[in-house]
């Protein structure tokens, strides 16, 4: 593993690489979902004190699930929280038992109703993360226009969706969300020090996911 948990950037496999020797070394997957969405709710209540209603989109991988943590922490400070299944139910499995833990209090919406944007005062963007590649596919791409013309202030999680993590610095985006926000676990992705990228991403901060101290802990 050498030092790559003191790296300030990590291409997404090596942050794969990461959660696995974090995850070996006792610091399971379902914890680092569970500070990843508790961090950047924390971040996006600093920047965004003022929010009222919130409006979570989550795909179906693991960059959702956090998104899902994102959704129960607001509604649990007391913030109107509805969450839209961009790609219907999750597949990856703490996303899975995240999405349980929010049934009961917060309101699913699916891709295939009509979404009222206007009440929303701040939307998350958890629709991909690191494990996104290529080009935008539909609902997603129109979820995403909708998304970019809304008046709600748009904190994306670990990466805008539609970017991929390991962007090179002079490639052109395509469609992509344009965040005001953009909360990072562990460490920046190359995306996040891409000059063409910057208008998209908006304030960049990196949040702890507690990888580096457990790796130091246990060497
Ligand atoms: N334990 C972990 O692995 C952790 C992961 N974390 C989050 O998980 C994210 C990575 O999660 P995943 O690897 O599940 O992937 P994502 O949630 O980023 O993406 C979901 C799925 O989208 C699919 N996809 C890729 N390109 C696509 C395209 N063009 N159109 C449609 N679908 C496409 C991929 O098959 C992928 O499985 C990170 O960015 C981070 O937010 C954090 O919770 C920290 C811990
Ligand atoms: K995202």
């Amino acid at each position: 593993m050498n030092d790559l948990h003191r790296k300030e950037v990590v291409t997404c496999e090596e942050m794969k690489a990461l959660e696995t020797a974090a995850d070996k070394a006792g610091l399971s997957y379902y914890q680092m979902m569970e500070n990843a969405g508790f961090e950047a709710f924390s971040t996006i209540l600093k920047h965004h004190p003022q929010t009222e209603n919130a409006l979570v989109f989550c795909g179906k991988g693991n960059n959702g699930g956090d998104g899902f943590v994102v959704a129960r922490k607001l509604y649990e400070a007391g913030i109107q929280t509805q969450v839209v299944l961009v790609e219907g139910e999750p597949q990856a499995d703490d996303a899975k038992a995240n999405y349980q833990l929010i049934q009961a209090n917060v309101q699913i919406l699916t891709a295939d109703v009509a979404i009222d944007m206007q009440e929303s005062d701040l939307i998350v963007d958890a629709i991909y993360g690191t494990g996104f590649h290529g080009q935008l596919r539909s609902p997603a791409d129109e979820m995403i226009t909708s998304i970019n013309h809304s008046k709600a202030y748009v904190a994306a999680l670990d990466i805008p969706s539609g970017l991929s993590g390991d962007m090179e610095p002079d490639e052109e985006p395509g469609a992509c969300v344009k965040a005001d926000l953009t909360i990072t676990f562990h460490a920046r992705k190359p995306v996040h020090c891409s000059k063409t990228a910057a208008k998209f991403l908006g304030k960049v901060v990196t949040a702890d996911i507690g990888i580096g101290e457990i790796i130091n802990e246990r060497r």
